[in-house]
C-alpha cells in the first residue's frame, strides 16, 4: 500500500516537474547565485528585516551579468539590470504584466491605476490622462506654492533648535498638499485624519515585508500575522476619512457641474478645476467606463502614490544638498538669478531652474523611490539567447542600473553634472528610470517637477543648513 502511495507521489512530482520544464531550461541558461535550499532557493537570503533588503538584493545580483536568475521559493525570477534589456521589457505591455504581488496593495488602493493590469488598465489610463494635463497642472502649481509657504513657516520654527526629523515634516506637508489638490482641501473633523500620512508609510513597509517573505504571499497564512490586523485597522480608518472628506465636497461639485453646460470653466476659489472636480466630470461623461467603485479606488491610489514618493525625493535631495554645501550654494545662486527678488516659483520658472533639476535628478538616481520593480511574464519572449518563459517573474533592477559605472562617471557620489545636457544626450535613455518607463510609467511625473522647486526655494530662503547624519550611511549600501 505504502509503495503504491509512494509511486503515485513520485509520478505526480514527475508530472509537476515536466509541466515546469521551460522554467528549468531558462534557469540553466542564466547565471545567478547558487540556490542551495530546496523549495526556498535564494528566497532565504531575502528573508531579512526591511532595512537590510536592499543590501541583500545587491549582494545576490551584483556579481552576475544581466539577465540573471533567482529562485524565490518555487518561482523563477529573472533579474534585469541592462538598459537595452530594460527597454525591451518596459516598452511593451505584451510580454509582462504587473506582478501578482501588487494585489497586496489592493486593500488600501483598491483596483486603481497602480494595481490594475490588462486591457482594463489601458482604458482607465487613457480616461484619467486629462487629470494630469496642462489645465490641472496650472491649478496644482498655485496650490504647491501655498503649501511651500506653509512648509517654510514650520521649518523656520526649527531653525536653531538643533537636529530634527525633516522627513516627518515633509510627509505631513505632502499629505496636506495632496488633500488640497485631490479633495479641494476639505478639513474633516475626524481626529484620525492626522494619522493618515503615518498609515500610508506603514502600509508600504508592510507591503515590502510581505513581498520579501514568501510564506506571507499566501492569503491564509498572512491572516495569522500581526501585520494583517494592523493593515485592517489602518485601511478602515484611512478610507473612512477619505470618504468623509470626499462626501463633503461631492454634492457641491456635482451641483456646480450640473449648473454648467459643456466642460468646466471655473470653480470656487480656483482659476482651474481640481482633480476631484475633473474626476467627477469624467465619471459623469463615462458612466460605463468609470464606475463608482473605480472612482473611489483611483482617489485612494492617487492619495497613496503621491505623498511618500514626493516627500522621499525631496528629503533625499535636501539631505544631499545639506551634505554638499558648495552645490547648495550653486542652487541658491540660480534661484536668486531666476526669481530676481520674488519668493514664489511659478510654472514658467520651473524649466529655467536647470541646475536645481540636475540636483533633484541626481538624488533620484542615487535613491530611486522604486528601486526594484516586479513583473510577471504573460507571454514567453526572447532576451538575448534565452527564452524568458511565461509563468515566471521578472525584477527590473532600477537601483543597479542607476549606479552602473558603465553609464555614470561617479556612480556612488552625489554629482549633479551627471545630468548636464551633453552627458544626458550621450547616455542610454533607459539608464535613468526614477519614474519607470513605457505604458506603466508614472502618471504623476510632472506633478513632482512642480512640487519640488517651490519647496526648495522656501527652504533655502530660510537658509536652513542640513548636517550629515549617520543614517545616510545606512541608506547608501556601498
Ligand atoms: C517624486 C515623485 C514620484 C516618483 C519618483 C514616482 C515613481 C513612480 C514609479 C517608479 C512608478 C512605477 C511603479 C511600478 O511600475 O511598479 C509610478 C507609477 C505611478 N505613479 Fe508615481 N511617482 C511619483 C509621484 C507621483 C504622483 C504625484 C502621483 C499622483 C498624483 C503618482 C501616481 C502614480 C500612478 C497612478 C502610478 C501607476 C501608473 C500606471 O501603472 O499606469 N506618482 N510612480
Amino acid at each position: 500500500m505504502l509503495a503504491k502511495i509512494g509511486a503515485i507521489v513520485v509520478f505526480l512530482w514527475f508530472l509537476w516537474l515536466l509541466s515546469r520544464r521551460r522554467l528549468y531550461i531558462a534557469s540553466w541558461q542564466l547565471p545567478g547565485p547558487p540556490a542551495l535550499l530546496p523549495f526556498i532557493g535564494n528566497g532565504f537570503a531575502l528573508m531579512c528585516p526591511a532595512k537590510d533588503l536592499l543590501k541583500q538584493i545587491l549582494k545576490q545580483t551584483d556579481p552576475y551579468s544581466s539577465p540573471l536568475r533567482l529562485w524565490i521559493g518555487p518561482r523563477l525570477v529573472t533579474f534585469i539590470k541592462d538598459p537595452d534589456q530594460l527597454q525591451i521589457v518596459m516598452q511593451s505591455s505584451k510580454y509582462t504584466v504587473k506582478s501578482n504581488v501588487y494585489r497586496f496593495l489592493e486593500p488600501f488602493m483598491g483596483k486603481g491605476l497602480f494595481t490594475l493590469t490588462g486591457p482594463r488598465h489601458k482604458v482607465q489610463r487613457k480616461l484619467l490622462q486629462p487629470l494630469f494635463g496642462p489645465r490641472v497642472l496650472e491649478s496644482v502649481s498655485t496650490i504647491f506654492q501655498k503649501h511651500a509657504l506653509n512648509l517654510v513657516k514650520i521649518l523656520e520654527d526649527h531653525v536653531g533648535s538643533g537636529c530634527f526629523d525633516v522627513l516627518h515634516i515633509l510627509h505631513k506637508s505632502a499629505f496636506e498638499a495632496t488633500v488640497d489638490i485631490l479633495l479641494e482641501n476639505a478639513i474633516t473633523g475626524n481626529p484620525d485624519y492626522t494619522l493618515i500620512p503615518g498609515y500610508v508609510r506603514r502600509f508600504y513597509h508592510i507591503f515590502s515585508q510581505r513581498v520579501s517573505t514568501f510564506w506571507m504571499h499566501s492569503e491564509l497564512l498572512y491572516r495569522f500575522s500581526a501585520y494583517y490586523k494592523e493593515q485592517q485597522m489602518m485601511t478602515k480608518l484611512a478610507s473612512k476619512c477619505i470618504e468623509e472628506v470626499a462626501s463633503q465636497q461631492l454634492p457641491e461639485i456635482l451641483k456646480r457641474i450640473e449648473d454648467q453646460e459643456g466642460p468646466i470653466k471655473c470653480c470656487q476659489n480656483r482659476p482651474t478645476p481640481s482633480v476631484l472636480e475633473t474626476m467627477v466630470q469624467l465619471f459623469k461623461e463615462n458612466p460605463g467606463s468609470l464606475t463608482e467603485e473605480e472612482f473611489k479606488d483611483h482617489m485612494m491610489t492617487f492619495f497613496a502614490t503621491s505623498q511618500d514618493t514626493q516627500s522621499s525625493a525631496l528629503a533625499f535631495t535636501l539631505m544631499m544638498l545639506g551634505m554638499h554645501q558648495n552645490i547648495q550654494d550653486k542652487v541658491l545662486l540660480e534661484l536668486q538669478e531666476v526669481l530676481d527678488g520674488r519668493r514664489l516659483v511659478t510654472l514658467e520658472d520651473a524649466p529655467k531652474l536647470k541646475f536645481m533639476e540636475m540636483c533633484i535628478n541626481e538624488a533620484m538616481r542615487l535613491f530611486p523611490v522604486g528601486p526594484f520593480l516586479p513583473r510577471d511574464v504573460a507571454q514567453s519572449f526572447k532576451l538575448g539567447t534565452t527564452t524568458i518563459p511565461e509563468g515566471s517573474s521578472l525584477i527590473l533592477g532600477i537601483f543597479n542600473v542607476h549606479r552602473d559605472p558603465k553609464y555614470w562617471q561617479n556612480p556612488q557620489e552625489f554629482y549633479p553634472e551627471h545630468f548636464a545636457e551633453e552627458q544626458v544626450a550621450h547616455r542610454h535613455p533607459y539608464a535613468f528610470l526614477p519614474f519607470s518607463a513605457g505604458p506603466r510609467r508614472c502618471i504623476g511625473k510632472y506633478y513632482n517637477r512642480l512640487s519640488c522647486p517651490g519647496k526648495y526655494l522656501q527652504s533655502f530662503s530660510s537658509t536652513i543648513q542640513l548636517r550629515e547624519h549617520e543614517d545616510y550611511h545606512r541608506t547608501n549600501p556601498h
